[in-house]
């Protein structure tokens, strides 16, 4: 099965990230995830990234860094995520798309019903956050 590029987006506040929450009529319902979406052909990951962003919350956000990429094999789809790890510049959310969004601790994470590809991206956002404050 051919994958699927999808970005999402780790959103950093202080020392929390915005997880969203898909609805029941998307595929993988009530699972949560990092916000994003499908990158279009001839588009960029970045600027996929930030179009899915303001397109699904109202917001408009900026690249920190990009994490490395995570193919996960579903029954029924297979997914490329590319993350990027980003700050919000501008607006208020609201949610066009998800049913519920929360910020968390990175150690609060674990508690939530993620989707199976973002496991990986949680455990390398991890790292990157230990290299971070290393620096
Ligand atoms: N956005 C996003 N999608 C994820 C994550 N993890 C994960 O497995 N996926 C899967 C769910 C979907 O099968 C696919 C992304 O599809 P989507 O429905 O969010 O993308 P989209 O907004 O472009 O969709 P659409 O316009 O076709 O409705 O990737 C994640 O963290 N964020």
């Amino acid at each position: 099965m051919q994958p699927i590029d999808v970005t999402c987006a780790i959103i950093e506040r202080d020392d929390q990230i915005l997880i969203a929450q898909r609805s029941e009529s998307m595929s993988l319902p009530l699972k949560w995830e990092f916000p994003g979406g499908k990158i279009r052909a001839g588009e960029s990951p970045s600027d996929c990234l930030v179009r899915e962003i303001d397109e699904e919350l109202g917001v408009k956000v900026t690249v920190v860094a990009a994490l490395p990429l995570v193919t996960h094999h579903y029954p029924e789809i297979a997914v490329t995520l590319h993350p990027f790890v980003c700050t919000q510049i501008s607006g208020d959310l609201v949610l066009a798309e998800h049913v519920d969004c929360c910020w968390v601790n990175l150690e609060s994470l674990s508690s939530y019903d993620l989707a199976a590809a973002d496991i990986p991206v949680v455990q390398s956002y991890a790292r990157y956050r230990r290299n971070e404050r290393a620096e």
